[in-house]
């Protein structure tokens, strides 16, 4: 696609969503409600928690996920899902990986037919391998399902600086001939603002792996990092993290350059690089050696890499594919591996060609110790 839409009356058109559902009132459903709201759409968020709901109305704010960040004074919320769904034009679903399934569920009580269903949860289910968008898809039937994912940390969103997203849904034989009225186009022009920027992609596994897998490789950097590794360390992982969700994304029927992309590369930067992220930030604080229970203080915290480094680690598997350091993590997580163990094993595999093209393993004569990295 290379022409904008809508500049002349030749060109070809783009009609935004006019109203949109947001299912899910925690720190990201509220930003991205918020950045459909200034983009001039008619929001209304569904959250169950009461407190949340009537402070986004009264105060407009979010106090429990986003405090002390103003929200447009437009965006209503409610404690009714129907009453939300009522009307909507598009529905954007922002729950935790967990409860994709039974919100997804619930929300097929209320959508009107053909509506489209941006599911922005980052995971794969536990047991079917299925991606958040499949999930939602076998709850919700014939509506086009689909996601926006990137590096987009909700308060730096909510708060209006310069963000990226790709918008994708998988095109229909209808959308390829007019990709201008794709579900994709039209929520990518519903969401976009001065800025938020979004991209469009047709490739929703290549965009969902990149946004799951890049948890996993999140919690990883932060363990290193808080088992005293430094930069070096973070950047291999980094770049061995998307050879990883290349192949799994490939293995899947994704597109490789898709990962190197906002919602791959792009993610996986940002959340490697920053203890915002719950992901890395859990990963810091067990490479200090803090048991899991006594993590962020004990309190619940959405941390998605963690049940997902399992889920991923068996999806691979299943589809016949390596993904070394997402194996690391989750035998540090699940299977209580040692951390200093575990990542000198992974230093220490046989030696391989990067470009994978180049066939080719050698044993590494290495024992696993990296203790002198460790300035120890
Ligand atoms: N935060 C971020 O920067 C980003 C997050 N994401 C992804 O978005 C997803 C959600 O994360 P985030 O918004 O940050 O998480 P939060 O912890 O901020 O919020 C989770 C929200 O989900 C609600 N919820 C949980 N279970 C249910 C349920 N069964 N029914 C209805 N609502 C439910 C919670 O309700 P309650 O308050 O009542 O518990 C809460 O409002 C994750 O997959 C995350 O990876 C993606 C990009 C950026
Ligand atoms: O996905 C995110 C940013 O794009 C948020 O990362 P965390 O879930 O690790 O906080």
């Amino acid at each position: 696609m290379t022409r904008t839409g809508n500049s002349s009356s030749s060109a070809p058109k783009t009609a935004p969503y006019d109203r949109i559902a947001v299912i899910g009132s925690g720190a990201w459903g509220t930003a991205l409600a918020n950045v459909a709201a200034v983009a001039g759409r008619q929001v209304r968020i569904y959250g169950r928690n009461r407190e949340t709901v009537d402070a986004i109305n009264n105060v407009h704010q979010n106090t429990t996920y986003l405090p002390d960040v103003p929200l447009a004074p437009s965006l209503s919320a409610t404690t009714q899902m129907s009453q939300a769904l009522t009307g909507a034009d598009a529905v954007i679903m922002v729950v935790p990986s967990g409860a994709v399934r039974k919100v997804a569920a619930e929300v097929n009580n209320f959508i009107p037919p053909g509506v489209p269903v941006a599911v922005c949860t980052k995971g794969i289910e536990p047991g079917s391998g299925l991606l958040m968008s499949q999930v939602a898809h076998e709850e919700l039937g014939h509506v086009p399902v689909g996601t926006i994912s990137g590096p987009t940390f909700a308060r730096e969103t909510a708060l209006g600086h310069p963000t990226a997203a790709t918008v994708a849904f998988e095109f229909s034989h209808q959308d390829r001939l007019d990709p201008y009225a794709s579900p994709a186009a039209r929520m990518a022009l519903s969401m976009s603002t001065g800025s938020f920027k979004t991209y469009i992609s047709d490739d929703l596994i290549g965009v969902e792996i990149g946004g799951a897998v890049k948890n996993v490789i999140a919690i990883g950097c932060g363990m290193m990092t808080g088992a005293g590794f430094a930069e070096n360390t973070r950047a291999a992982l980094i770049t061995r993290g998307i050879y990883e969700m290349k192949v799994l994304a490939e293995a899947l029927g994704g597109r490789r350059e898709t990962v190197t992309g906002l919602a791959g590369a792009g993610d996986l930067t940002l959340t490697c690089s920053s203890q915002t992220s719950r992901n890395m930030s859990l990963g810091v604080q067990l490479g200090q050696g803090r048991r899991r229970a006594d993590c962020f203080d004990g309190r619940a915290v959405v941390v998605e890499g963690e049940a997902n480094a399992r889920s991923i680690v068996d999806l691979a598997r299943r589809v016949n594919v390596s993904m070394p350091i997402c194996e690391t993590v989750d035998a540090i997580l699940h299977d209580g591996a040692e951390l200093n163990e575990a990542f000198a094993a992974l230093w220490t595999r046989p030696i391989e060609g990067e470009p994978r093209t180049l066939d080719i393993s050698l044993r590494n004569p290495a024992r696993p110790s990296l203790s002198n990295l460790n300035g120890e």
